[in-house]
């Protein structure tokens, strides 16, 4: 019976963290769009960010595509089994990925296998702590790999730019702590949340920022120095201009929360967790005699439900209506800053899709056609048919080294991603005649819900993720942050947010 409901309890734990973002998230990403300039690209993401995650609650499914690398921390009474518990979440974790709760997401690092449930080695990861009281705690963050790659950790001293250098004192922890929100840009799926840790070694000091994720986002650090530096980078990190996908505005950081540890003397680490708006965490108390959830944390306050207003807000921009497949003429005559409806066919490609083109031909013939950067959650339905279940972009500054020859070499016409490209592409786009179109990161449903029909699929041997799907879509909604002439929002915002970052470089702290 034990063993049955402690694995019931792992698994509403595992669906509840991936599709219902906590009350105290949903509050920071409410005060966020309050605040934003009305008309704007980043108003515009903050209003279907917050449609997107109405429709996961509603559909029980999942927030971002990206289901991340589930980690438990787990704190149980001395005497209980805690092998049950790491057999009962393998179970649990299981059963959500079949049923489209979690994106099958464990990769043999070697070979590239997808293992197809999301167990592998060493994944989940669990970690166990005995503690004096009489109930089980069971802490989940499910964070995905965007904001992962965006996490940095600093060795004191050191030189950054924009903030010349910082010492090891609070004052040179303050500027770490402002650069990292500076080169995260939009590529984390800003706005997003910090956890830092200050002291450790190299892999103590991540675990130190990590917990912090797990601290309520209003609640106030016991530390009154670290207090007042949470609120000095909350505050000053919103001047970097950032704003909602990196798309420019005043919500660049919602949550700043701080931990310190002791350090030995010749190292002084400052690590940053930089965790996305799809801030998925969640923890709740089980009775260790039943097994059974008592109660869930984060669950003070009231529930945002993101009501959604009588008439969209307008978007400024030009909206500009495409049918795949698209011709050049109509690739030169778009803008950085406009806005693109897309109808007709899709293809999905990332990682490994892209190192597959350069040296092979495409399966498919690509010209004229539009490259999704996605790795979608996929089930196949009663009728034995292919069912997309979320499906937001990704990171596309990886497919950097490939994209621009890639272009040139199929035809295509343009890729949708997020958090823009590098220069390479930006030439390849005006030669070409290319364009890049910024997808909202993480809005999984509210693009899953722009997919009508999955009309094929072709490499499925490289997992669900990275395989290529044929889509065919209605009114898929992104900007244009680089054109065929050369602007590149993503390389403006750059810039722009390091002369911001610059004048914070006066010492503040003693
Ligand atoms: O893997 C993904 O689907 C997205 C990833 O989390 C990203 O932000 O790039
Ligand atoms: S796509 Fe964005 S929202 Fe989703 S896990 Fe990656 S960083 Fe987070």
């Amino acid at each position: 019976m034990y063993i049955e409901s402690i694995e019931k309890s792992m698994y509403d734990l595992i669906c509840e963290t991936s599709t219902n973002l906590p009350k105290d998230v949903r509050r920071a990403i409410l005060s966020a769009k309050e605040k934003e300039n009305k008309g704007t690209s980043s108003a515009m993401s903050l209003d279907t960010i917050a449609k997107n995650i109405n429709m996961a609650d509603e559909k029980l499914s999942p927030i971002c595509q990206d289901t991340g690398l589930p980690t438990f921390k787990i704190k149980t009474p001395v005497g209980v089994n805690q092998l049950e518990i790491k057999a009962a979440i393998n179970r649990a974790i299981e059963l959500a990925t079949e049923h489209g709760k979690l994106r099958p997401n464990a990769v043999d690092s070697l070979t590239g296998d997808n293992s197809g449930n999301n167990l592998g080695i060493g994944l989940p990861v669990v970690k166990f702590e005995q503690w004096e009281q009489d109930h089980i705690e069971v802490k989940l963050i499910l964070k995905g790999g965007g904001c992962e790659n965006k996490n940095i950790q600093y060795s004191l001293p050191t030189e950054l730019e924009g903030l010349g250098r910082a010492g090891r004192d609070l004052d040179g922890i303050r500027k770490c702590i402002l650069h990292s929100v500076y080169q995260a840009q939009g590529q984390g799926c800003s706005a997003g949340f910090i956890g830092v840790g200050i002291g450790g070694d190299r892999s103590s000091g991540y675990d130190l920022a990590k917990e912090q994720l797990f601290r309520d986002v209003t609640d106030v650090n016991p530390i009154p120095e670290l207090a007042q530096l949470e609120d000095y980078v909350l505050e000053k990190a919103n001047h970097l201009g950032i704003g909602t996908m990196g798309f420019g505005g005043e919500a660049t950081l919602l949550g700043c929360k701080i931990g310190v540890m002791h350090r030995i003397p010749a190292s002084f680490y400052v690590s940053v967790a930089y965790n996305c708006w799809a801030y998925r965490r969640m923890a709740v108390d089980i009775n260790a005699e039943t097994g059974e959830i008592t109660d869930w944390h984060y669950n003070e306050g009231e529930k945002i439900a993101f009501e959604q207003p009588a008439e969209e807000t307008k978007s400024t921009a030009r909206v500009v209506k495409l049918q795949a497949p698209i011709t050049e003429e109509e690739i030169r005559d778009l803008r950085v800053g406009d806005v693109v409806k897309i109808s007709g066919r899709m293809y999905t490609g990332r990682d490994a899709i892209h190192k597959h083109l350069m040296d092979n031909d495409a399966p498919v013939d690509l010209n004229g056609q539009v490259i999704y950067h996605c790795g979608p959650v996929v089930l196949k339905n009663e009728e034995g048919k292919y069912e997309i279940k979320a499906a937001g972009p990704t990171t596309s500054i990886r497919e950097e080294p490939y994209q621009g020859d890639i272009m040139k070499k199929f035809g295509i016409r343009a890729v949708i991603g997020k958090g823009g490209m590098g220069p390479k592409t930006l030439a390849a786009l005006q030669e070409h005649g290319g364009v890049y179109l910024n997808g909202i990161g993480g809005a999984a449903q509210y693009y899953a819900d722009c997919i009508k029909e999955v009309e094929g699929v072709d490499l499925l041997e490289f997992g669900i993720p990275e395989a290529l799907w044929h889509l065919r879509v209605e009114d898929f909604t992104a900007v244009v942050t680089m054109d065929s002439h050369g602007n590149s929002l993503h390389a403006d915002i750059d810039k722009s947010s390091l002369e911001k970052l610059s004048k914070f470089k006066e010492k503040v702290f003693n």
